[in-house]
């Protein structure tokens, strides 16, 4: 399991913690493991210069001891530190130890050295508000460089729980690592959080973590759906895979469904339908193996349900998704099919009281519709919003974009780490609810078919990434084939 942790609960595991060891112990461990790191990202510069940004509270304490450490070391470091009105006892005897090795203090920002690496210790888990004067003007002039960036614990302006910068107009340090303490943070892995963040290294520095308290999170991770990763009998026919039936394609949107049906297809459904609402196409040629019904009169039983891509908002529209909600089949609500739950009490009450898996897999527009909020309210914390929806309409939720969020009714949230900016493209959703109704149909549980859909999903657009495929101009199409693949591998390595 990742845990990532809550900072009300990193402060109460460091309180217990703190209680059993000698002062200061902590963030010598902290400035031992960022340091490691540190010189290990300048190791490849001739006579590194580090420039060290010390904030007032503890943060900056472990950005002293980076500095000393380093300067130890007899690497070139220059601190530059925002003194507050009291400066902590650990973070006072750090820096008595910079003082007295080989760093040097600056006052200001020296002009014209390129440094080779900026440590990040201006605010930790201690911000307490919007990045302002000297340490907002030090942000923008660290984030203007291409300076390589460490962040301690969280890059300085970034709200570990949330991902969100803090402040309306907020500004944060853009960070290529983080190196994050004790344990990790949601913060780090969605919203603005995987930008600022970067690559994210954990340092527990010996810290027991609770045992029984659950942690606020966790990150996705193929263990968490492995058990569901089984090579095929040989003795199987399509009839052992399941019928994904694809519902949507209203007047020109006909592309959103069979997406999803290629999506279904590609991950393994064993016969897949593309039900449409406008006029039916008959046959995709690029994949012949895809059935075409017209939605009026058309029977899904016997199928998993995907319902809403290209679907649009008629009287139609409507009947279909009350039919489908209806039915006890295992369902995977998307795109327009969530914009009419959003307009209608009565589907929002129905979908409450459905009893067969349900997955629900909107955007933040389409989150904030559902919950009748700004898209700005849903992006300041994605996990409450994801949650939030997951507890109100009693389903399997995930709340795309960086760092997706799934929720499930009973609370618990797994961030998913899998993905990259390539699928910030039209018909990439459409995909993923293919792939989630192909898991549903060949018997995965609704919690375990979401989490392996949205992961494979994730990797799928990180393989295409690798082969040069996007992030620009990776088209939701290449997706099912690089899914394929993906699920293929996994089978092999974990269920081979
Ligand atoms: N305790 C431990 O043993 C360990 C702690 N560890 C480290 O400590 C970090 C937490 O330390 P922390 O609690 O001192 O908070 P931190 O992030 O330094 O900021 C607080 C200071 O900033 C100030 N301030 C806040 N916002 C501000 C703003 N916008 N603009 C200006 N000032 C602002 C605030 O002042 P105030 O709000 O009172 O004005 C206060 O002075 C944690 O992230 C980890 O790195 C590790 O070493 C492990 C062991
Ligand atoms: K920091």
């Amino acid at each position: 399991m990742k845990p990532l942790y809550s900072v009300a609960q990193i402060r109460d595991i460091e309180t217990t913690a703190l209680a059993s060891l000698p002062p200061g112990s902590l963030m010598q461990r902290a400035g031992q493991s960022a340091s490691e790191l540190a010189v290990k990202l300048v190791a490849h510069r001739q006579s590194p210069q580090v420039l060290v940004l010390a904030g007032p509270g503890n943060n900056g304490g472990d950005a002293l001891e980076v500095a000393a450490n380093l300067g130890q070391a007899g690497i070139a470091v220059t601190v530059l530190r925002l003194a507050g009105a009291s400066t902590p006892p650990d973070s006072a005897r750090a820096l008595l130890r910079a003082r007295a090795g080989g760093v040097r203090f600056a006052d200001a920002l020296p002009a014209d050295v390129d440094w080779a690496l900026v440590v990040d210790g201006l605010f930790g888990i201690g911000l307490a508000r919007a990045l302002s004067g000297a340490a907002r003007a030090l942000a923008c002039a660290v984030n203007e460089h291409d300076w390589p960036v460490l962040a301690l614990d969280v890059p300085s302006g970034l709200d570990a729980d949330t991902g969100a910068l803090v402040g309306p107009d907020g500004v944060a340090v853009r960070a290529g690592h983080t190196i994050t303490f004790i344990g990790d943070k949601p913060g780090l892995h969605t919203g603005q959080g995987r930008d600022y963040a970067g690559a994210v290294t954990l340092a527990g520095l010996g810290v027991e973590l609770p045992a029984q308290a659950p942690a606020e999170a966790q990150l996705n991770e193929v263990a968490l759906f492995a058990r569901y990763l089984h090579p095929r009998a040989q003795n199987s026919h399509k009839g052992s895979f399941g019928n994904v039936a694809v519902i949507g394609g209203a007047r020109g949107m006909l592309g959103a469904p069979v997406l999803a049906a290629r999506g279904a297809l590609l991950a393994g459904a064993g016969r897949v339908f593309v039900a449409t609402l406008d006029r039916n196409p008959g046959l995709d040629m690029a994949q012949p193996e895809l059935m075409f019904r017209d939605a009026a009169g058309y029977d899904p039983a016997g199928s998993t349900l995907v319902i809403g891509p290209g679907m649009g908002d008629s009287a139609d529209a409507l009947r279909l998704l009350h039919r489908a909600q209806g039915g006890a089949a295992p369902l995977v609500l998307d795109a327009d099919a969530l914009n009419l739950i959003a307009a209608n009490p009565d589907l929002q009450l129905q979908l409450a009281q459905r009893t067969g898996a349900t997955a629900l897999t909107p955007h933040p527009l389409e989150a904030a519709r559902l919950l009748g909020v700004t898209i700005a309210v849903i992006q300041g914390d994605r996990m409450a919003a994801a949650r939030e929806l997951a507890a109100r309409l009693r389903c399997h939720v995930v709340l795309k974009g960086a760092g997706s969020v799934l929720a499930r009714p009973d609370g618990m949230v797994v961030i998913n780490p899998t993905g990259n900016p390539g699928l910030a493209t039209a018909g990439t959703g459409d995909v993923l609810a293919g792939i989630c109704g192909a898991l549903l149909a060949q018997g995965w549980p609704g919690w375990e078919a979401l989490l392996g859909a949205v992961w494979v999903h994730g990797a799928a657009a990180d393989r295409l990434v690798a082969q040069g495929v996007g992030p620009i101009g990776l088209t939701a199409g290449e997706l099912p084939a690089a899914a394929r693949a993906v699920l293929n591998a996994l089978v092999l390595e974990i269920g081979g």
